[in-house]
């Protein structure tokens, strides 16, 4: 019998991230935050949409006036039909106030509707906001952000905030009138018989402190299962999509990947119920000592009404009183602790937000612009957060346009980094990169990315029409023209004109009506894309490396073609290919270790030379 397999890894962490927020800030700050996480709340909903807010806030008065109004004439009503005479004289008597207390009953019910529907017109649109704005924040932050640990699992734990979003309203909405319609009753019981009040709250304040408590283990718990979530969100993605299932299936994978989506599930399952006991403790006790003064509160009342100290008429209002304030009571501590509980993760997806904001760009000022004459670095190195050794160090190099560049190297010698430091996808630790003249640090990262065209090793295969993904990024054009061009230029015409609706086909198999390509025709696909954005400079990483022979020479046949008007750089392993390059660097451990052109390496006796003499024998 084979042995189990492993179970997936534990995550633990470590530094900035690693602090659980709760951990941090003390209970009583944490409910102090309310009053702003319903500003907040008022804030969004405000610049969303003003009518629906202004008719929030009119349901609102609404209720607390219709409540007030109600129990007045309860009591009112409760006087002649708690008094002597005949039962008709004594209906007739309460008649107008009866009438109050349906038309009353009638104006809680239907402000409370309208109260839902403007609720329902805010909702979708915040939650969209906050969502857009999530995907915006990780969409703007400097790429470095990406490889520094805990951030992909902050942002899951900020999707946690959107989809509390939903909800938001709703809570703050209940909250809101339930603190209105609380007041309200308060004001009317406390006008029969002040002794009441502090036993009604006693008797719901355990019930508050409970659902507050229980907010906290579930955040608690949430907390906990952020890694874990957000790994098996991306393993359910792997695992599942068609891209991957050749590998999946032929490789046997399945099995393994299913025991280990268990395995995560059940583990975040287990930590899930680890906190059930807690809740139902705090549950039972919250009831226990609520119910207790509960009955205290119905005992006062009864010894009130029992030993004549209030009027029977009055002791029935009172009963109505506390029912109302006791029920509001409640629906303010559960919805208070339901807008404290959406406030937890709000927090949660405000700070990613602010983070965001802090890793977004700081370069601004200056701009660079067709033509790039120059591109020079000096004394250039980079280190990825967290590892021990620069990737690439104090490194230096001049490219000028109409050179071709190429960039050899064994594995991990750092020659993807030194492409993403020349295009500024990340700044350097330390030394400048200098397009003509003007240093990356403090350009408009936008205008230096108006210049370059990227094929990098892992590209993507946009769900997208054909059209989309030759012209993506830079859709400048509605004549198909210049996408034709692209097109020819890797020879993917007979291909595109093949498929069922040519430029317009969908790219994806997954979707009713799309299609799909070959690996190779992906890859000239990604090609076409950064020559049609006809750049200053032309970075392609690997770009043939699923094609056959012949696109692999038109793809090169084309850069050479049009090599005059831009600085091109090809990092590439197949060594033969370097031939066209007018200038080769050869990279070891981040530094350039060898240069010069082709004929002067193939015999300059170096790692050039022998990796050239290792590909050619086979
Ligand atoms: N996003 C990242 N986060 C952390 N470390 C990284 C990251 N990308 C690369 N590295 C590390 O930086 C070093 C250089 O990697 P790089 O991708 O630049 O090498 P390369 O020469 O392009 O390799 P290959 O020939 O395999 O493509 C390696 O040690 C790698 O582990």
């Amino acid at each position: 019998m084979t042995p189990p397999p492993p179970p997936p890894a534990e995550i633990v962490y470590s530094g900035e991230y690693s602090v659980n927020p709760l951990g941090e800030v003390s209970f009583g700050k944490l409910c102090a935050q309310l009053p702003s996480v319903l500003r907040r709340i008022a804030a969004m909903s405000w610049a969303m949409d003003r009518r629906a807010v202004v008719l929030l806030l009119a349901c609102q008065l609404v209720t607390g006036a219709a409540a007030a109004v109600l129990l007045t004439a309860t009591a009112a009503a409760m006087r002649p039909i708690l008094g002597g005479g005949a039962v008709a004289d004594r209906l007739e008597q309460a008649l107008p106030a009866l009438l109050v207390v349906g038309t009353a009953t009638a104006l809680t019910r239907g402000a409370s509707s309208v109260g839902m529907y403007a609720s329902r017109r805010l909702t979708p649109r915040l939650t969209t906001a906050t969502d857009t704005a999530l995907v915006e924040a990780v969409c703007r932050v400097e790429a470095a952000a990406y490889a520094v640990d805990g951030f992909a699992d902050r942002q899951e734990a900020a999707e946690m905030g959107v989809a509390r979003t939903h909800v938001m309203v709703t809570d703050a909405q209940r909250f809101m009138s339930a603190l209105v319609r609380m007041v309200t009753a308060t004001a009317v019981l406390s006008l029969l018989n002040v002794l009441m009040l502090p036993l009604l709250l006693l008797a719901v304040l355990p019930a508050g402190v409970g659902a507050v408590l229980t907010a906290r283990v579930d955040y608690e718990i949430h907390y906990a299962n952020v890694a874990d979530r957000n790994v098996r969100g991306m393993m359910r993605w792997w695992s599942t999509t068609p891209k991957y299932g050749d590998e999946v299936r032929a490789n046997g994978m399945t099995d393994y990947l299913l025991f280990w989506y268990r395995s995560l599930s059940e583990r975040v399952d287990r930590r899930t119920l680890a906190g059930a006991p807690r809740t139902l403790r705090i549950a039972l006790l919250s009831s226990l000592v609520g119910g207790v003064f509960l009955v205290a509160t119905w005992a006062a009342l009864a010894w009130l009404a029992g030993t004549g100290r209030v009027p029977l008429a009055v002791a029935a209002t009172a009963v109505v009183a506390v029912q109302t304030t006791l029920a509001a009571l409640s629906q303010v501590i559960v919805n208070g602790a339901a807008v404290f509980h959406t406030s937890l993760y709000l927090s949660d997806m405000q700070a990613f937000l602010d983070d965001a904001e802090k890793r977004a760009p700081q370069r601004r000022g200056l701009s660079v612009s067709a033509p790039v004459d120059e591109i020079r670095l000096e004394e250039v190195s980079y280190q990825y957060p967290g590892k021990e050794k620069p990737a690439v160090e104090a490194l230096s190099l001049t490219m000028r346009r109409g050179e071709i560049l190429a960039i050899v190297g064994v594995n991990g010698s750092g020659k993807s980094t030194l492409t993403r430091l020349i295009t500024g996808i990340y700044l350097a630790d330390k030394g400048r990169v200098l397009w003509n003249g003007s240093d990356l640090a403090s350009v408009d990262r936008t205008t230096v990315w108006r210049c370059t065209g990227l094929v990098p090793q892992i590209f993507a295969q946009w769900p997208l029409r054909v059209r989309e993904n030759v012209t993506l990024g830079q859709p400048r054009t509605f004549d198909d023209g210049p996408v034709w061009e692209a097109v020819d230029a890797v020879g993917m015409r007979d291909a595109v004109e093949d498929l069922s609706n040519g430029l317009d086909t969908l790219l994806a198999r997954e979707v009713f009506g799309g299609a799909e390509l070959s690996g190779g025709q992906w890859q000239r696909l990604a090609c076409s894309r950064a020559l049609y954005r006809r750049p200053s400079l032309l970075i392609l990483d690997e770009p043939t490396s699923q094609m056959d022979p012949r696109g692999e020479h038109q793809i090169f046949e084309e850069i050479k073609a049009i090599a005059a008007d831009r600085i091109t750089i090809v990092v590439t392993h197949r060594l033969e290919n370097t031939r066209i390059a007018d200038h080769i660097v050869v990279m070891d451990g981040g530094r350039i270790t060898e240069q010069g052109c082709y004929g002067d390496l193939v015999h300059a006796g170096g790692t050039f030379a022998e990796l050239l003499a290792l590909s050619k024998d086979r």
